[in-house]
């Protein structure tokens, strides 16, 4: 019976083992790669249906990355972490949060206004020493990677036209989001320029000041973030009107108002790098014109102590003043609201001033700096969120007697903060407070009288 058994499945065995002894042969004789290659070829030839459609996006076009493969590589870590079993994880150390990408065969399923997709990560493997070819880096992973896309074929052009761009975008806001913020200066001398440029090693901006901790009016505080919300989603607006993507903030206001602070927060609520314009670091206005079209996209241009930089004050006396190969307020002006201004997109720039009355007009007028935000003396409002910032308390019987004292006299932001700072004992630190504010107040007295 056995044997009988093993005689009417002698051929089946013998074709077994020539198939096995085949793949031996090719495994042997046929370089890896193109086996790979022919494998995938295979089942694609028996799988796929002849309804659908693929778009296949590698990760090289020639020597450089494709920006395709690395936005879907970005975009598909989202979706990876919920409707995959397997991911992987990675964080570099100029990223705020960890990354996920899909692990090498993984196939993930997307949806897109009503449209099922499904993205896969096709990873070939081939000799390390050709790898060297696509990349620099010698410890380069020794496999060709690509994604393949595959849909319904009736949905070709809205993939095309809609679907992958909106991949792109996705991809590109989360970049902007996940990056730490820099901040650069023009205090680099270019050797063979002659000139200032902005410093080639950006410094990560650590500033840890956010709208939660800035201690001003809460108005105020709840319209520059509408503002700000309102500028950078109104990529359509600015487009429809004809108006450059870029909005002009001019804060003025006493020393040690929080007038740098609102920088900072401005900057770690967008998300925008800030570039810090060093006017007395500007030959003239050809440089800064230079240095204005270097600063990219989403960036905060930021000029402080906007008066004393330089004279600013009047135009028909700025070329006596300045002569012909300064920085000139038409030169700055141009600057911020000339024509090749529109060049970059979603530019924020800020002006500081102790003295806003020792500006020109011209500087002032709606369009150029198109918000005026005057930082002041420290009210109860504002003193509260230091009191929570500096000695985590709400409340104190001390408060009371502190509100009326601020009515009284002017104090700023940086000088309560400085009292906030002096003891560790939240009590001790108040009466201290309050002791140097009837000083104030009785200095204010000693003068009227
Ligand atoms: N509104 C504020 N909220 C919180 N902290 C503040 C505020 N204003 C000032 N400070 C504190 O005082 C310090 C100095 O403030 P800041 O440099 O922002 O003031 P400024 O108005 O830019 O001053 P200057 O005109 O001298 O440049 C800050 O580091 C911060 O600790």
């Amino acid at each position: 019976m056995i044997s009988t058994m093993f005689d009417s499945s002698k051929p089946v065995l013998s074709a077994v083992a020539s198939i096995m002894l085949m793949q031996t042969v090719a495994n042997e004789l046929i370089p890896r790669e193109l086996l790979n290659f022919v494998q995938s070829g295979l089942s694609h030839l028996f799988c796929q249906s002849p309804t659908r459609f693929t778009v296949v996006v590698e990760e090289f076009q020639g020597m450089r990355r494709n920006h395709v493969f690395e936005a879907a590589e970005a975009y598909l870590g989202t979706k990876a972490t919920v409707s995959v079993e397997r991911v992987k994880a990675g964080k570099s150390e100029d990223h705020k949060k960890l990354e996920f990408n899909i692990d090498r065969n993984e196939e993930v399923s997307d949806v897109f206004e009503g449209i099922s997709v499904k993205w896969k990560l096709i990873c070939i493997q081939v000799d390390k020493s050709r790898i060297r070819s696509y990349s620099d880096d010698s410890s380069a992973v020794s496999e060709i990677r690509s994604y393949e896309l595959t849909f319904h074929k009736k949905h070709k052009n809205k993939i095309f036209d809609s679907y992958l761009p909106y991949v792109i975008e996705i991809a590109n806001q989360m970049k902007q989001g996940n990056m730490a913020i820099k901040i650069r200066s023009n205090n680099e001398y270019d050797d063979y320029e002659y000139k200032y440029v902005w410093n080639h090693e950006p410094v990560k901006f650590n500033h840890p000041m956010s709208f939660n901790t800035l201690a001003i009016d809460e108005g105020l505080q709840r319209d520059i973030m509408n503002d700000l919300d309102k500028f950078v989603s109104a990529r359509e607006f600015y487009r429809r009107t004809g108006k450059a993507w870029k909005r002009g903030y001019l804060l003025y206001g006493p020393p040690g108002t929080g007038k740098s602070s609102l920088i900072a927060a401005m900057a770690n609520y967008l998300n925008y790098d800030i570039y810090d314009l060093d006017l007395t670091n500007v030959e003239d206005n050809k440089s800064l014109k230079q240095l204005i079209l270097d600063i990219p996209n989403r960036s905060i241009l930021v000029i402080e102590d906007i008066d004393c930089n330089i004279n600013l004050q009047n135009r028909e006396e700025e070329k006596e003043v300045n002569g012909d190969n300064k920085v000139t307020l038409s030169g700055l002006l141009n600057a911020v609201d000339g024509l090749w201004s529109c060049c970059g997109e979603e530019h924020i720039i800020v002006f500081t001033t102790n003295h806003k009355d020792r500006l020109d007009p011209a500087l002032l007028r709606p369009g150029r700096m198109d918000k005026h935000i005057h930082l002041s003396y420290c009210n109860f409002s504002a003193f509260k969120k230091l009191v929570i910032n500096y000695l985590c308390i709400t409340e104190h019987e001390l408060f009371e007697k502190i509100e009326q004292l601020l009515g009284q006299v002017q104090v700023t932001p940086a000088e309560i903060a400085e009292e906030l700072t002096k003891d560790c004992d939240a009590t001790e630190c108040l009466q201290d407070l309050i002791e140097s504010l009837q000083a104030k107040k009785m200095i204010k007295e000693e003068m009227i009288e």
